[in-house]
C-alpha cells in the first residue's frame, strides 16, 4: 500500500533557484494593546510547554480560570503605555523589523540572501515567514533566535516551531540554527559601548550598574536549562570589559510570573534593598533583551524606577538594550555572516 505523507502543499512549494534565507525570530507580541489582544497571545504563549512545562489539568484551570480573565485587562494598560502609536504596534514588532530592514541593507550586496522576521507568538507567524522565503527561493534558511543567552523557554521553543511547520513540507529547505551568543566579543563590545555612551549621557553619575536579566523557574534550571549559567558568563563578560567587580556591575532577575520561586536576586527586591541601604543614583542594563519590549519599557524603565524612587532612591536611568543601533546591527551582522560560512 503507498503511504501519503500529510503535507501542506498550498504555499509552501519551493521555487527553482538557490536563494539563502536567513529568518530573524524574537517572542512575541499582542497585535492589539487592548485585552482581546493581549488574551489572545497569553493563551497562546502559555499553552507552550516550553513555557510552563506542566501543562496539567491544574494548570488548565488557572489559566483559563483566573488568568486570562484578569491579567489581559491590566496588561493591556501596561501595553497602552508603551505602544507605538504611529506604527500602531508593539514596540518589539517595530524593532525587530527594523533589525531584519537594517541585516537586509547590510548584505544587500548578496543578492542571493534574502532577510525577513518572525515572532515565535502571534504575528508575523514563523510558519508565515518561512513560507514567505520558500517562495522568493530560498532552499536554505538560518533560523536566528535573538536571544543572547539559550532557555529551553526561548531558544528551543523556536525551533520547535520551525520543525513543527517544516514537518508539513515534502521539499524542505535545509536549516541552519544560530547558537546563543552570550559572551560573543562583538556582543560584549556592543553591551561595553552601550553602557558607556549612556554613562556619557546622563545628567548623574550611577554608584553602580543592574544588570537584569529575564528571570525563569528555579526548577528549570534545576532540570538542566543552562540559561542562568549563561547570564552569569554575559556579566562576567562585561565586568571584566568594563572594569567593574560584582559590587558595582549587579546581576539580577526580572518578571517573575507565578508562586514559584524564580532565579534570583529579583530586580525589584534588589531595586528597593538598594534604595533603603543608602544608594541614591542607579543605571540598569537588560542585556538579555535584543530589543525594547514590554519588560524594559514598561516593567524596568517605569515599575522598577518607581520601586527605587518610592524607596529613597533619587536618580534611576535604564540604558536602551542594543535594538537596531549600529552596535546591536554589529552583533547581528557578525553573528549571521558566521554562521552563513559556506553557504554565501
Ligand atoms: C513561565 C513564564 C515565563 C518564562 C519562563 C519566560 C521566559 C523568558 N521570556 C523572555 C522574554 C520576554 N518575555 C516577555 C513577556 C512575558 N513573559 C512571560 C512569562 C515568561 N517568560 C509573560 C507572561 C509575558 C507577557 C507579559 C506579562 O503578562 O507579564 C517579553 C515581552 C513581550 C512584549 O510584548 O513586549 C519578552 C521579550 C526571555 C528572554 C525569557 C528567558 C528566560
Ligand atoms: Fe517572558
Ligand atoms: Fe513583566
Amino acid at each position: 500500500m503507498t503511504r501519503v505523507l500529510p503535507i501542506d502543499t498550498s504555499k509552501a512549494t519551493a521555487a527553482p533557484g538557490a536563494r539563502v534565507g536567513v529568518l530573524l525570530v524574537n517572542l512575541g507580541t499582542p497585535d492589539t494593546a487592548d485585552a482581546a489582544g493581549v488574551r489572545v497571545y497569553l493563551k497562546e504563549f502559555l499553552s507552550d510547554r516550553r513555557v510552563i512545562e506542566d501543562q496539567g489539568l491544574v494548570w488548565q484551570f488557572v489559566l483559563n480560570g483566573i488568568i486570562l480573565r484578569k491579567r489581559p485587562r491590566t496588561k493591556a494598560l501596561d501595553y497602552q503605555k508603551i505602544w507605538n502609536t504611529e506604527k500602531n504596534e508593539s514596540p518589539l514588532k517595530t524593532i525587530t523589523r527594523s533589525q531584519a530592514d537594517k541585516l537586509a541593507a547590510a548584505l544587500a550586496d548578496r543578492t542571493h540572501v534574502v532577510v525577513d522576521w518572525a515572532m515565535r507568538y502571534g504575528n508575523p507567524s514563523i510558519k508565515s515567514g518561512i513560507d514567505a522565503l520558500i517562495a522568493q527561493g530560498c532552499d536554505r534558511i538560518l533560523v536566528v533566535p535573538l536571544y543572547p543567552q539559550y532557555s529551553a523557554s526561548t531558544s528551543a521553543t523556536v525551533c520547535d516551531e520551525v520543525f513543527r511547520v517544516l514537518a508539513r513540507l515534502r521539499a524542505q529547505p535545509t536549516l541552519r540554527v544560530t547558537p546563543p551568543y552570550y559572551e560573543d566579543e562583538a556582543y560584549i563590545e556592543a553591551l561595553a559601548a552601550s553602557i558607556e555612551a549612556s554613562l556619557a549621557s546622563l545628567p548623574f553619575k550611577p554608584e553602580l550598574i543592574v544588570a537584569s536579566f529575564h528571570g525563569m523557574p528555579k526548577s528549570y534550571v534545576e532540570h538542566g536549562d543552562p540559561y542562568q549559567g549563561h547570564c552569569v558568563a554575559t556579566t562576567e563578560a562585561l565586568r571584566r570589559r568594563l572594569g567593574m567587580d560584582a559590587s558595582k556591575l549587579l546581576l539580577t532577575f526580572q518578571s517573575r510570573f507565578g508562586n514559584d520561586e524564580w532565579l534570583q536576586p529579583y530586580t525589584d527586591a534588589t531595586m528597593k534593598r538598594l534604595a533603603q541601604d543608602g544608594v541614591r543614583r542607579i543605571a540598569v542594563v537588560t542585556p538579555g533583551f535584543a530589543a525594547d519590549c514590554l519588560e524594559t519599557l514598561e516593567e524596568i524603565a517605569q515599575e522598577n524606577a518607581e520601586i527605587f524612587r518610592h524607596n529613597g532612591g533619587e536618580a534611576f536611568a535604564a540604558i536602551p538594550c542594543l535594538n537596531d543601533s549600529e552596535p546591536g546591527m554589529d552583533v547581528i551582522r557578525t553573528l549571521v555572516l558566521r554562521e552563513l560560512q559556506g553557504w554565501i
